[in-house]
């Protein structure tokens, strides 16, 4: 409630002006029965030659002031669970910008679009339940109760005890549905996590004839959800059918004393009536407090699934901002210093004694073999994890003590796997300089070799791409990622085997191209191919996450057996040799 309270409180002048529209509605209500009661007791039991007129006239104005009223509380209430939500997820999506790799790793993706989307939905539906139904029962229910009392009390007593009764009934089917919305939310998150691999894995699961494996995996999840969802609304079911049994028993027992203080005129018939209203108003209104509790442990789940993100600890963090170093002593150099890294949760280091150092100018190269962690090295320069032990160093200053913003601006990261947007060409490429216009497009995508496919396009830069870039080939996707990453004039380039899908002669153009751009920069290059960082001012070669060898392509064929190893396994006798 805390949650969701901090939401809605900001509206708190609609708040106000859905209880005022809730109140004429809760008079006009129970006012109809005491108005029908006159009706039947002074005129059509009574004097029949009294007008009807006068109370059709005022039924009607009670009737559409109780419209008016019901009118203005669902306007409120919906203006205020529509901005309510917007909120919420504009929080969380904001929380998740800032999240850091491990982070997402923890909370996992599916179910963050779950929280954001199902979870605010739920949250918006109970909130709305809460402004409609919250303010009105309440109200109807000591109404109800007052009028009970005040219309007879000895009538009162004969229905008065069933209250306490559906009370423990309900909040004990609150507390037994608490653990299952737990747990049907978490196969829902389970539902996104299937469908999620499913539709980005299509092309492997059809390639693998997976189909009906991947559908299985679906269709368990499926029925996992279906099953806690069964017995959530089971329970949740029993309510209804409660109030119904004991509305109904309750009208047959006032009917029942009723007949009886009819009898012995201690009572008249269209107090009876006007009982058996009061009754069924105080007894819905419980009806409907009950669904409200029936949905609270829903939303109290959601409620604390999104403010798990809210909460979840940010393990990448800046210092604050008077401690932030802004001047540099040097420009596009990179250093680290004793680095050791492990990944959050790993038991093992999987970098140890990393040291190197490159200025302004140099290219350095990592090789290995898969595994050895050369994307993890390059990861750590970006501040996507931090080392466990040791320091980088980008312009002599250490990335912690950088704004996060200033130092990524520095870098130009090409990721191994190119992923672009949906949008434009010219999108994704404002991604890496938000101001560029087509010269600084036709500059950048010159050097990544990516001009020659773009202008065989009919839209050029304007050209669409579908989700992900899947209506361009592999190679194409990594000479726009690299583009993008040029674009904006850095200092420090990491393209973490950013040629791997690229022909020898477009990666061969691509580095020579690249030569004159980063030549004030710092290149960090991580390959499989020794063709691609061979001219690379200083190879390191990376053994289980060790620095194995350093130095250039010629002194390492002379000194290391591990990098000869792979060259020879590349390269012609000839190459070797040259
Ligand atoms: N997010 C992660 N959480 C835990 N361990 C990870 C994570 N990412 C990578 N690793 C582990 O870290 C080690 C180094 O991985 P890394 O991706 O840096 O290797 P690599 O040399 O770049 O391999 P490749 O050439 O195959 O891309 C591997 O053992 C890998 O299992």
């Amino acid at each position: 409630m805390k949650y969701i309270w901090q939401y809605v409180k900001e509206f708190k002048g609609l708040l106000l002006l859905s209880l005022l529209g809730t109140l004429g509605f809760v008079v006009v209500t129970l006012g109809m029965p005491t108005l029908l009661a006159q009706l039947i007791d002074d005129v059509i039991l009574g004097d029949v030659n009294r007008s009807v007129w006068p109370y059709f006239i005022i039924m009607v104005i009670l009737a559409s002031i109780g419209l008016v009223g019901r009118l203005i509380t669902s306007y409120s209430s919906s203006k205020i669970v529509a901005n309510m939500t917007m909120n919420m997820r504009n929080d969380a999506y904001e929380k998740m910008q800032d999240l850091s790799h491990h982070e997402f790793q923890e909370l996992g993706v599916p179910s963050l679009t779950t929280r954001i989307s199902s979870d605010a939905f739920i949250l918006l539906q109970f909130t709305d339940m809460i402004i409609r139904q919250g303010f009105t029962a309440p109200m109807m229910i000591i109404v109800s109760v007052i009028m009970i009392i005040t219309t007879s009390i000895e009538l009162g007593v004969t229905i008065l005890p069933l209250a306490p009764l559906i009370v423990v009934v309900v909040l004990l089917i609150a507390r037994i549905t608490l653990p299952i919305s737990e747990r049907q939310q978490k196969n829902l998150d389970r539902i996104n996590r299937v469908l999620r691999e499913s539709i980005t894995g299509l092309r492997v699961i059809r390639a693998f004839n997976r189909e009906d494996f991947q559908a299985n995996r679906f269709a368990h999840a499926n029925d996992n959800y279906r099953q806690e969802s069964t017995s959530l609304f089971r329970w949740m079911a029993v309510t209804p059918a409660l109030f119904s049994v004991v509305i109904n028993l309750a009208i047959i027992a006032i009917i029942w004393f009723g007949a009886g203080f009819i009898e012995r005129q201690t009572m008249q018939v269209g107090t009876v009536v006007a009982f058996i209203e009061y009754v069924f108003h105080a007894l819905f209104s419980l009806m409907l407090f009950a669904n409200i509790f029936m949905m609270y442990p829903r939303a109290q789940v959601s409620a604390g699934r999104l403010q798990e993100v809210l909460d979840t600890k940010i393990s990448i963090n800046e210092k604050p901002a008077d401690q932030q170093i802004h001047d540099f002593p040097e420009s596009g150099s990179l250093e680290f210093r004793d680095v050791d890294f492990a990944y959050p949760d790993a038991d093992k280091p999987v970098l140890r004694n990393i040291n190197f150092k490159t200025k302004a100018g140099e290219t350095v190269a990592f090789i290995g073999s898969t595994g050895s962690g050369k994307s993890t090295i390059v990861k750590l320069i970006p501040r996507f994890y931090d080392v466990s032990k040791g320091q980088i160093l980008v312009d002599g200053v250490d990335v912690r003590d950088y704004n996060l913003k200033e130092l990524r601006s520095k870098i130009g990261y090409t990721p191994q796997k190119a992923l672009l947007f949906t949008g434009d060409i010219s999108d994704n490429l404002r991604f890496g300089k938000f101001d560029a216009d087509e010269q600084d497009m036709e500059h950048a995508t010159i050097i990544s070799q990516a001009q020659e496919f773009i202008s065989r396009l009919e839209n050029h830069y304007q050209t669409h791409l579908a989700e992900g870039g899947s209506n361009l080939s592999g190679g194409q996707k990594q000479r726009l990622s690299i583009a993008r990453s040029i674009i904006g004039g850095r200092e420090i380039y990491i393209f973490d085997d950013s040629f791997s899908a690229l022909d020898y002669k477009t990666d061969a153009a691509v580095r020579s191209a690249l030569q004159e751009e980063t030549k004030n920069a710092t290149t960090v290059i991580v390959a499989q191919r020794v063709g691609t960082i061979m001219h690379a001012d200083q190879i390191i070669v990376l053994d289980e996450g060790e620095i194995a060898a350093v130095g250039t392509h010629k002194e390492l064929l002379a000194t290391s057996p591990l990098y000869h190893e792979i060259a020879a396994s590349q390269l012609s006798e000839e190459e070797l040799n040259r």
